[in-house]
């Protein structure tokens, strides 16, 4: 044996061994195979054909380090049989501290499992998506004002999602399956799914965070309080509202046999999302959920990041069915099938902090908005938690390792964002496609006193209203399709106006623009409309699947893949989510309050039209 190529640096803590046989040395990635890994210390990737090391068919040994800020060590043997150069690096990168290193292409995962799609991207370390899949998902609303999904759909679709994307990601011939380091998951938060514990079958439709079935429950828990709604909102943050889990875990006692007996015999386990998912890619070997979604529960107390046994018990449920509060980055488990197999999962987080995190607001007073299904306006508090006397939520952001200080947010919720485009679409029949919704609303320059309150469930921050109703004022004969559109876009616009202002109110200081991201910000006209109602830029990064790159970035973040630390931005620099589009507006304070004031009118009619839910 002849060795060919070697390179050292200074300092260890991790290793990495591979073996390649012969048929592996045009393509070295194709030859990883991780058995183990320890997070420090020592450790071995062995590649299957550690078993070939003894035979004639072993042609190349490399040796590199698994972190190589750590360590950088890259050593080539070659046997006499091996005729050709073995490649050592398709994607070199350079850390503090050392020369540059040759490794192997290194990439990292994320489930991002939202309210209408699931989709799985794949990330490098400059946050460039290299391959993706994204999959719809059926919505089923069987009566007014219930929203209910299958839960074993959304899984297939993680599967085939994760799955699709590997294939397309190999089709190319620069990356394989075995580039994939570590994968994050995140998720529509708050989406209630009930399953038997030994069958892993779910014992009914998962009930979705809009369904708004739950209005006579909230009144009846309410009723236990002198606060009313605000029985709670000391401990979690959050007002008794349809919206949270527990209330709809609480319906599902109340009204389905089988949940209440599978419930009472301790048969059953709960989770949102975050927690099914990862129960099944790990084949149900793993029954947890991480902070941030946890928060939306209103079984955990906000400021110990425990689930408390007098919220439960307000509830009147049983906290064996609870999973267990991991942080929002740490190793989990690893997936059990499918072409990811053995990778480990190492990132959970809601889809909303998610976003928080892909954009990179990691200061107190950073704020994002992601108008996807519904939008969501987070404001990074740090470790404080913020109590809202405005309407506002107090939540989890983050807590980025089982010993990392935990981030704060106060967020505002609209319930209909994108899901009124899509209503537009599909039960009105408007338009063909999302992005008609624009074309048609940029046509015209106003909705000609058309107003939209788009209160399909009731009406979320800053308004709590469960009883308004789905409300257009303002209609004239000269009204058409392109008003309608454009009264549409407008009404999350002026939510978000609602939702700013609250904030301002509650932390004193007021945003100067607004980040935004998620499938509504697809639509220039929706966000030159926002930034006019708003009255300050409104800037729109070029990456915009922030949600997915925040759970990509914690889950790397666990193993120190890329170097990255999310309690240390600075080790995020290459992560690349600059290159925005900015909306300046272009009305005055004059038209834009005279708006406004049309809203809150419309709002008022809105609320209260549903008596006695
Ligand atoms: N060009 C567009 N114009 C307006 N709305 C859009 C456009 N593209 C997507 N949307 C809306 O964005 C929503 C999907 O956004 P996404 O962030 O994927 O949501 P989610 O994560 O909730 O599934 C859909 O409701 C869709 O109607
Ligand atoms: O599906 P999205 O992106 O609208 O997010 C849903 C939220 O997590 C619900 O709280």
């Amino acid at each position: 044996m002849t060795v060919r190529q070697h390179q050292y640096f200074t300092g260890s803590a991790r290793w990495a061994f591979i073996l390649a046989p012969a048929r592996y040395a045009q393509n070295p990635s194709n030859s990883t195979g991780s058995l183990g890994r320890g997070k420090a210390g020592l450790s071995l990737l062995l590649d299957v054909c550690w078993l070939h090391s003894l035979s004639p068919t072993i042609t190349c040994i490399t040796c590199i380090a698994a972190d190589p800020s750590l360590f950088a060590c890259n050593l080539v043997v070659r046997t006499q049989r091996c005729p050709t150069i073995y490649p050592t690096t398709t994607t070199p990168h350079t850390h503090a501290g050392s020369k540059q290193a040759d490794t192997m292409p290194e990439l990292v995962g994320s489930v991002d499992a939202g309210t209408t799609s699931v989709r799985f991207m794949v990330f490098d370390e400059f946050a460039k998506v290299i391959a993706s899949h994204q999959m719809e998902f059926n919505q089923y609303y069987p009566h007014p004002g219930w929203h209910e999904q299958d839960a074993h759909e959304i899984i297939d679709c993680v599967h085939e999602c994760i799955d699709k994307t590997i294939a397309k990601l190999e089709k190319e011939g620069k990356y394989s399956a075995s580039d994939v380091k570590v994968i994050g998951v995140t998720n529509q938060r708050e989406t209630t799914v009930v399953w038997d514990k030994d069958s892993g079958k779910a014992l009914t439709r998962a009930i979705a965070w809009p369904d708004a079935r739950t209005t006579h429950t909230i009144r009846e828990l309410s009723a236990k309080s002198d606060k009313g709604v605000d029985a709670l909102k000391e401990e979690t943050g959050l007002p008794l509202s349809t919206y949270f889990a527990s209330v709809k875990l609480r319906w599902m006692l109340d009204n389905l046999p089988e949940v209440r007996k599978a419930h009472d015999d301790k048969q059953m386990l709960f989770g949102t999302i975050d927690s099914w998912i990862v129960y099944n890619l790990t084949d149900r070997k793993v029954h947890i959920t991480d902070a941030s979604n946890a928060s939306r529960t209103m079984f955990m107390d906000l400021r110990a990041q425990k689930w408390d046994k007098k919220l439960c018990d307000f509830f009147g449920i049983d906290m064996d069915i609870l999973p267990d509060i991991k942080s929002s980055s740490e190793v989990y488990g690893t997936i059990s099938k499918g072409a990811l197999e053995g990778v480990q999962i190492a990132g959970i987080v809601g889809d909303q902090m998610a976003a928080l995190v892909g954009n990179k607001c990691f200061q107190p007073g950073e704020a994002k908005n992601t108008y996807g299904t519904g939008a969501f306006l987070l404001y990074n508090t740090g470790d404080k938690v913020v109590s809202s006397k405005n309407g506002l939520l107090s939540t989890i952001a983050y807590k980025a390792g089982p010993d990392a200080p935990v981030y704060y947010a106060l967020e505002g919720s609209i319930a209909v964002a994108g899901s009124a485009v899509k209503w537009v679409r599909d039960s009105l029949g408007l338009i063909k496609e999302a992005h008609e919704i624009g074309e048609l609303a940029g046509q015209v320059d106003t909705t000609g006193g058309v107003y939209f309150v788009t209160a399909f469930n009731g009406l979320f921050c800053p308004y709590w209203d469960d009883t308004a109703a789905g409300t257009v004022v303002g209609i004239t004969a000269y009204t058409d399709k392109r008003h309608f559109c454009r009264a549409t876009l407008e009404s999350t616009c002026y939510q978000t106006k609602a939702i700013l202002d609250a904030m301002a109110k509650d932390s004193g200081v007021a945003l100067k623009a607004l980040q935004v991201d998620g499938g509504l910000t697809n639509s220039d006209v929706a966000m030159q409309i926002q930034a006019d109602i708003l009255g300050i830029n409104v800037e729109r990064p070029e990456m915009r699947e922030s949600t997915a790159l925040g759970s990509a970035l914690l889950a790397g973040s666990a193993i120190g893949l890329f170097g990255w630390d999310i309690n240390k931005p600075e080790t995020l620099s290459k992560v690349n989510t600059a290159g925005k589009q900015v909306f300046e507006p272009k009305i005055d304070d004059q038209k834009r309050n005279e708006l406004l004031h049309g809203w809150e009118r419309a709002v008022e009619r809105a609320k209260g039209w549903n008596e006695n839910p």
